[in-house]
Parts: structure tokens; C-alpha cells; sequence
């Protein structure tokens, strides 16, 4: 268990590049099994979760190539399919969330599917329904092995579209049953369908790589079936949850940051949501700039009066990826506000940390948190906890650089599946940060 030591309570300056897109690039990646031509992809992060997907690839028989920082060729012309009844496919696949996402292009590609039972963040129940009925409308045949976890979809005849709607916006759902229905017979109609840009980037790819979907970017899609698909080469966008992270950072560390090449049209309505926290985010050029937040940050009320309340909705709305960090620098916000986290039921229960570092939160229920700020008249104090999920683990970092004293944070494989070489990147804005050997 890797941990990190940090010297809170200094001020951060300077500019910060956010990595490509954690949540993009476990699509993309998948995709790359559609076609057993060439495809360049930039902009990979390296970050735990992805070179996992990436080595499930190889062990598939995927060629891999690194090129350059970022930039990998990925080429599925010699598959080994019987490395999916493997038992190591078995650790591969139950190691991260996105390793669902291969089963849509198998299915769609040589008629057959499996996973183990993935793995990813223990936040509440992570159900993958919506994956298997998508795959069932398309004709698949679905099986369930309940003692080893084992799910498997089979259509030896080829698949057919048709139309379905989806019992909830999936995002990985979504983006697998496209990748299934882009090879499938005639067309297929989406509705309900989740429209993340991570979606919008995944439908653009598979575009450039000759399927035909339109709508992108809504939440009805339509797909009409092609043949086969070729190779393409494809940009992954900057991480939004990073930079939602680096905006928290600022705000709460009240440091002057610019966080450089975001991609603001993509950002939808992050930078509205922290605004309503009084934060100040700038827009210039395509770089967000936090001022230094030296007399703090105050919570707006709703029109009305009534207290602000942040929830997370499926996209356009807020992702549930930033409420935590909403949550942790609303404790030195003037003001108070209620965090809602509708989607998952055990997202908030790390505010225990916050608590004990003398934060005032009322946990009303695993759904539901009251934030009462402190508007930096008292400081928290440091303290050693454990990284239960990544983004709890992103904004106990968050508290602990912004915290007096010096605090130990354990797991932080939990925040290496999805930050980049994070203790070097927040050195070089002037932060004490250490990471001690485990
Ligand atoms: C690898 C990856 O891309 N992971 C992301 C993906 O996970 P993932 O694709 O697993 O999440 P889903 O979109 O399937 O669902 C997330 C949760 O929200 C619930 N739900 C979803 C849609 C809806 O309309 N109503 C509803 O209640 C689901 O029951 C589930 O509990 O999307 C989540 C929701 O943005 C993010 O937190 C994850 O970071
Ligand atoms: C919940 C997340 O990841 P995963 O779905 O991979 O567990 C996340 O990125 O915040």
C-alpha cells in the first residue's frame, strides 16, 4: 500500500496541463478491437487503470506500440480468444471498471463476449444490467456463471439492430452496446443513451473509423450497421475531472493557478457548478485561471433564498466524479450547502476524514451531506487517513495540502488509477508532497 506524506498549509502558484481523459481512454482503447487495421491513438494517460486495459490488450494478442509520450498503435489482427476462458483473464479483467467495455467490439466483431465481474471503485452497487439487455435487443444471447462471476454473450448468427431504451443513461453501457451495434445488421436506435463527451469522442472515433452514427452528442442515437471498420488515428481530450480537481485544489489551497489547454467547450457546466460554490474561474483562451481566493469564497443562494444544494445528474448535468471535491472545499466556503450524490450510495461516507480533520459536515444519509463552511477562519488540521475510492482520495490530497501540519495518506493506488505522476506535477506548483515507499 503506496502512501503519501504532505506538508500542508503553503500556498501553490503557477500552471498545470492536465492528462488526457481517464474515462475516455478506457473507451478508445476498446475500440481499437473493432478493426483489425492499425490505430494510432494520442493523449493516453499513464495512469494505473488504463496500462491495465492496456496490458488485457496485449495478453488478448492486441500488437501494442508506444510511440512517443502518450502516443500508442494498437493493432487487433491476431486475436488469442482463448485467452478469455484464461484464468488470467479472470485477474485481468476483474482489475478495473473500464475492461467491461470489451465485450460490446467482441460481440459485435466475432459474435461472442465475456468479462469477469469488473472491478473499479467500491462506491455503492455498480449494477451492469443495462450493458446485457442492450446486447440482448441486438439478438445476443446472454449467460451468467453466478459462482465465478462470469459473463458471457453469444450470437453466432451476427447481430440485428433495432430500437431500445435504455433503462438508465450507462455511460460504460452505452458505449458498449454502440460498440456492438456499429457491426450489427440494419439500423439501431438508441434512446435514453448516455452523452458524456467521453461518448461524443468514442461515436466521433468510430466514425473516422467507418461507422455511421448520428446524433452524437443527444441521448437518441442512431446506428446504422456497417460491413467492417478500418484503422484511424485519434486524440483523447483533456481529463475534465482533472481539471475540476485542480480547480478545488485552487480554491481551497487559495492559490493562483492556471490549469493550461482544457478544451473549455467540452467542460459543460463544471465551471458554472464550482462558481456557485464563489469560486472565481476565469476564461482565457482555452486555459481556466483560478485567481488567489485571498478574502475566500462565498456559496450563492438559489433565487428564492433557499440554501444552495449541488447534486450530480447524468450529462449535460454534473458529473458525480466532482462532487467529492465539491464537497471538500465547501468546507471553507462562507456559507452552506447540501451535497447530493444520487447516484452512488457509498461516495460520501470518506467525510469521517473531513470530520475528524475538524470540518463541519452533517451526514444526513449515505446520499445526502450539509456542509457548513468555515470561510478559512479555522484550519484543518492534519491527520492520517486511507484513500477508500479515487475521487475521495483526490480530495482527501485537496484537504491535506490545504490542511496545518503534516498529514499521511494511505492507498493512493486509489488516486494513481486516474492521476498522472501527481506528486511530480503538484511539486512543480510548490507543493510538499512526498511519496514514501511501501
Ligand atoms: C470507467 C467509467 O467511465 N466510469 C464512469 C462511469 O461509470 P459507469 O458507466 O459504471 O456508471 P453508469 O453510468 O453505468 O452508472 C453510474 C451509477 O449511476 C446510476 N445511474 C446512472 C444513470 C442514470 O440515469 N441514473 C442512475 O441512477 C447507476 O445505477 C449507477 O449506480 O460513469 C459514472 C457516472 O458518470 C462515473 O462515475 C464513472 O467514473
Ligand atoms: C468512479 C470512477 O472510476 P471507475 O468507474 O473506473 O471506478 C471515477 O473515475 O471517478
Amino acid at each position: 500500500m503506496g502512501t503519501f506524506r504532505i506538508e500542508g498549509g503553503h500556498r501553490l502558484s503557477g500552471e498545470i496541463y492536465p492528462q488526457g481523459a481517464k474515462n475516455e481512454a478506457l473507451q478508445i482503447l476498446c475500440a481499437v478491437l473493432l478493426t483489425d487495421e492499425k490505430v494510432t491513438i494520442h493523449n493516453i494517460p499513464d495512469i494505473l487503470d488504463v496500462n491495465k486495459l492496456i496490458n488485457l490488450l496485449r495478453n488478448l494478442g492486441v500488437k501494442v506500440e508506444k510511440i512517443g509520450k502518450g502516443t500508442y498503435t494498437f493493432q487487433s489482427d491476431e486475436l488469442d480468444m482463448d485467452y478469455l476462458s484464461s484464468e488470467q483473464f479472470k485477474i485481468d479483467g476483474g482489475g478495473l471498471r473500464g475492461s467491461i467495455m470489451i465485450v460490446g467490439p467482441l460481440l459485435g466483431r466475432f459474435g461472442k463476449g465475456f468479462i469477469p465481474k469488473p472491478g473499479g471503485d467500491k462506491i455503492g452497487r455498480r449494477r451492469l444490467d443495462t450493458h446485457f439487455e442492450g446486447f440482448m435487443k441486438l439478438g445476443a444471447q446472454f449467460r451468467y456463471n453466478k459462482e465465478d462471476r462470469f459473463y458471457g454473450v453469444e450470437a453466432p448468427d451476427g447481430l440485428s439492430g433495432g430500437f431500445m431504451l435504455l433503462e438508465e443513461a450507462s455511460v460504460t453501457g452505452t458505449a458498449n452496446i454502440v460498440m456492438a451495434a456499429v457491426l450489427a445488421k440494419g439500423t439501431t436506435t438508441i434512446y435514453n443513451a448516455a452523452c458524456e463527451p467521453y461518448l461524443q469522442q468514442l461515436c466521433k472515433m468510430l466514425n473516422s473509423m467507418g461507422a455511421k452514427i448520428s446524433g452524437v452528442g443527444s441521448n437518441l442515437l442512431t446506428i446504422e450497421g456497417v460491413e467492417r471498420l478500418g484503422g484511424c488515428e485519434h486524440r483523447i481530450l483533456p481529463d475534465m475531472v482533472e481539471i475540476g480537481s485542480w480547480i478545488g485544489l485552487a480554491a481551497m489551497t487559495r492559490s493562483e493557478i492556471t490549469i493550461k489547454d482544457v478544451n473549455w467547450d467540452m467542460l459543460g457546466i463544471i465551471p458554472t457548478v464550482f462558481r456557485k460554490l464563489g469560486i472565481t474561474v476565469e476564461k482565457k483562451g482555452d486555459d481556466i485561471h483560478i485567481p488567489a481566493h485571498t478574502q475566500g469564497y462565498e456559496v450563492q443562494s438559489f433565487i428564492d433564498g433557499s440554501i444552495m444544494n449541488i447534486s450530480d445528474a447524468p450529462w449535460p448535468g454534473f458529473t458525480p466524479d466532482l462532487l467529492s471535491i465539491i464537497l471538500v472545499i465547501a468546507t471553507q466556503a462562507r456559507g452552506s450547502v447540501l451535497i447530493h450524490q444520487k447516484m452512488f450510495e457509498s461516495r460520501l461516507f470518506f467525510v469521517d476524514k473531513l470530520i475528524d480533520m475538524g470540518a463541519k459536515i452533517i451526514l444526513c444519509d449515505p446520499h445526502r451531506a450539509t456542509v457548513i463552511g468555515h470561510d478559512f477562519k479555522s484550519q484543518l488540521k492534519a491527520t492520517t487517513m486511507t484513500s477508500p475510492d479515487i475521487r475521495a482520495g483526490i480530495s482527501l490530497l485537496i484537504a491535506a495540502l490545504s490542511a496545518k501540519g503534516t498529514s499521511t495518506i494511505h492507498n493512493i493506488e486509489q488516486i494513481d488509477r486516474g492521476y498522472e505522476n501527481i506528486e511530480e506535477r503538484l511539486k512543480s506548483i510548490g507543493a510538499k508532497i512526498e511519496r514514501l515507499d511501501s
